[in-house]
């Protein structure tokens, strides 16, 4: 799938599973694009007025993917940085279609280096009981929807999340240019 031209939203939409990177990834991609990063949880969190664990816990994960859904919808519709999705926010059909024009990096990470990043008891509602056995669960589920979303698949195991964003700027042409467009400009000021 690539973008349509003409189509607006994102530079880039990266999804992959916790620890994959995304946050840390989409700050990196947006300092190299001279752009904003946004985040789908924390958009919701601000929306709700509540933590994600907050939300899971009191109002049980379908509430959570309801503010999600919206939340994703919204800021594909509003933002034009670099946006990284919630881990599961894929898996929903209605968001898999609007991220259908938009362009989608994959992060792909495996278990023993997302444990490590996300110290498995940091907390994350879906992954508090068998963290780690959960965590493959969902992958093996999901890794079918991140790649079927998807434009480019970046692994980040062993990659620091700057070569990570590198390896993103550097497989689209036009992301090069403006990465090459940022940095000039940040040195000639
Ligand atoms: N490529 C990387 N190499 C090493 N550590 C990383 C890398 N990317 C991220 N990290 C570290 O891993 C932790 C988790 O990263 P981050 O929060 O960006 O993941 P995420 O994919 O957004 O997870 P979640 O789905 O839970 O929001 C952070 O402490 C971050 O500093
Ligand atoms: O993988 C998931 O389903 C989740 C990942 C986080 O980003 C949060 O969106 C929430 O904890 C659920
Ligand atoms: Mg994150």
């Amino acid at each position: 799938m690539s973008p349509i031209p003409g189509v607006d939203g994102p530079l880039v939409v990266l999804v992959g599973p916790p620890g994959a990177g995304k946050s840390t990834v989409a700050a990196a991609l947006a300092r190299l694009l001279g752009t904003e990063a946004r985040d789908t949880d924390s958009d919701v969190e601000a929306r709700a007025g509540r933590t994600v664990s907050e939300i899971f816990l009191y109002d049980g994960e379908p509430a959570f993917r309801d503010l999600e859904r919206e939340a994703v919808a919204t800021a594909l519709a509003e933002h034009t940085g670099v946006l990284a999705l919630g881990g599961g926010a894929p898996v929903d059909p209605a968001t898999r279609e609007l991220l259908q024009p938009q362009r989608v990096v994959f992060l792909d990470v495996g278990l023993a280096a997302a444990a490590r990043r996300i110290g498995m008891d940091a907390p994350r509602p879906l992954l508090l009981d068998s963290p780690r056995a959960t965590w493959t669960r969902l992958m093996d589920a999901r890794r079918p929807v991140y790649t079927e979303v998807a434009d480019l698949v970046v692994t980040t195991t062993e990659v620091d999340a700057d070569a990570v964003a590198a390896q993103v700027v550097d497989h689209f042409d036009d992301l090069r240019a403006r990465a090459r467009a940022t940095a000039e400009q940040g040195s000639s000021t």
